[in-house]
């Protein structure tokens, strides 16, 4: 009977059980890590305002897609996979992934962010630290 009951009690508390703190706690974003916000899409102003001396960088904007992309050049495959490998520790921080091809000193990169559908201020802030990086490895 004791046993009875507390089945009963367990039943009756598990939807309080499903909704408490300890088993579904807040969000905790890294401090790198994007908040809701930083992933959404840039409005015009915003795309003016950030994207333009990304523009006079030979940054291009995708045709048919909201997406930038940007073909880098290095001296050889181990410059160009030094770049790879320090924008691939941001990548991870940020949890935002570039989409891009390399052969040998060549790496493509196309940036957007897939979980809004088009450029938002994650793309702008990767997009500046590969220029950042690719300078000082050349
Ligand atoms: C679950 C994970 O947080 C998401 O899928 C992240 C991972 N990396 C990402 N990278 C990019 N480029 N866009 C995203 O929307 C994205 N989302």
């Amino acid at each position: 009977m004791y046993f009875y009951n507390r089945c009963l009690e367990l039943v009756r508390l598990y939807p309080a059980i499903l909704s408490a703190k300890f088993v579904r706690p807040p969000v905790r974003y890294k401090s790198k890590m994007a908040t809701p916000a930083k992933r959404a899409k840039l409005t015009s102003d915003e795309r003016s305002e950030k994207l333009t001396s990304l523009l006079s960088a030979e940054w291009k904007q995708v045709e048919g897609r909201d997406a930038i992309q940007k073909q880098f050049m290095f001296k050889n495959f181990n410059q160009a996979f030094g770049f790879m490998t320090r924008v691939a520790l941001l990548a991870e921080k940020m949890d935002h992934h570039p989409e891009w091809f390399n052969v040998y000193n060549k790496v493509d990169v196309t940036l957007s962010t897939h979980d809004v559908g088009g450029i938002s201020d994650l793309d702008v802030k990767m997009a500046n630290f590969m220029e950042s990086a690719a300078a000082s490895i050349k």
